[in-house]
């Protein structure tokens, strides 16, 4: 069975009766496969399974898109109980900032101005301020996220380990449509002729990996990626896409490396990542 909690008080009590280890999954709702696989691996891994499901206000910029970001509880709640979570936890704005706006945000660091950061001002202060706190109500031994969204998986471990948060967070691989688009909420968004132009993220992906695993050097994999988003299905504005490191400091010239990738489609802002293996230099 699983029980939906809304307020902090039902969410103490339904917390306190899981006995043994409990596995957190965080979403903002309008669940997907992508989703259910993140349940699925909190299941296998925990005893019981705690998902929260909260479109968080203060990670949304000004014109960004919380008042028009889906909100489907009924069906999440179908997708939580498929998948066996013991507590659904869907709180309203007001029950998790009751003071209103907090004053005190965690600061994400360096890292929190790059890449999404640069691109989204404040975006990652506000998701560590939620997962911290949601930390603190849920109380979780493990805690799952996803690569699809690779800088956030990586902040949370960072804030974790800088800040001593008793939780093991796994990562959990993007899960993709047949045709490559990563699974996320935001593709409910695309037209058809958006959802077409919107392969050029997966695609460009796609031919850095391939690159790289022929033996091209860095700057050659860069440029192989850039090729395929330009050969896509146009519609698809680049916002960055960038060779990093696995930890997403500046790009290594051999070895293990992520290639990052935003894209506007539309309206719609879609984000991707893929590992990618340099081979050594000569
Ligand atoms: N395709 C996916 N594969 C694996 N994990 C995913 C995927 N999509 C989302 N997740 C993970 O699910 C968790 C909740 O994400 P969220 O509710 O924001 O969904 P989303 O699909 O990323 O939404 P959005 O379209 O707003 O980015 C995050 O840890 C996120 O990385
Ligand atoms: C982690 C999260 C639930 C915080 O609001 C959100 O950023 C998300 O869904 O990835
Ligand atoms: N999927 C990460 C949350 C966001 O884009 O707002």
């Amino acid at each position: 069975m699983t029980l939906l909690v809304h307020t902090r008080a039902e969410l103490a009590e339904a917390r306190a009766g899981l006995k043994g280890t409990v596995g957190v999954v965080m979403t903002m709702g309008a669940l997907h496969s992508g989703h259910e696989t993140l349940l699925r691996a909190a299941r296998e891994q925990a005893d019981h399974v705690l998902v929260t499901i909260f479109v968080n206000p203060l990670q949304f910029g000004p014109n960004e898109d919380f008042d028009r970001y889906p909100r489907t509880l009924d069906a999440d709640l179908e997708v939580c109980r498929r998948a066996g979570a013991d507590v659904v936890f869907a709180p309203s704005v007001a029950d998790m900032y009751p003071d209103g706006q907090p004053r005190v945000r965690l600061d994400p660091g360096p890292l929190g101005a790059e890449l999404e950061g640069a691109s989204r001002p404040g975006f990652f202060h506000g998701v560590l301020t939620v997962v911290l706190k949601l930390l603190q109500l849920t109380q979780p031994d493990l805690t799952f996220f996803g690569e699809k969204d690779y800088q956030q998986l990586t902040l949370v471990r960072r804030m974790v380990r800088d800040l001593d948060v008793p939780v093991e967070v796994i990562g959990v691989p993007t899960v993709r449509e047949p045709d490559g688009l990563a699974l996320s909420s935001r593709n409910r968004y695309l037209s058809e002729p958006e959802r077409a132009a919107a392969l050029s993220l997966s695609a460009a992906l796609r031919a850095g990996a391939r690159a790289a695993d022929d033996g091209l050097d860095a700057g050659a994999v860069l440029t192989a990626a850039q090729a395929a988003f330009g050969a896509g299905t146009p519609g698809a504005r680049l916002d960055y896409l960038v060779l990093t490191d696995p930890e997403l400091e500046p790009g290594p010239s051999s070895g293990p490396a992520r290639l990052v990738i935003a894209a506007w489609v539309g309206a719609t802002r879609l984000i991707d990542n893929a590992a990618i293996h340099l081979a050594p230099r000569p």
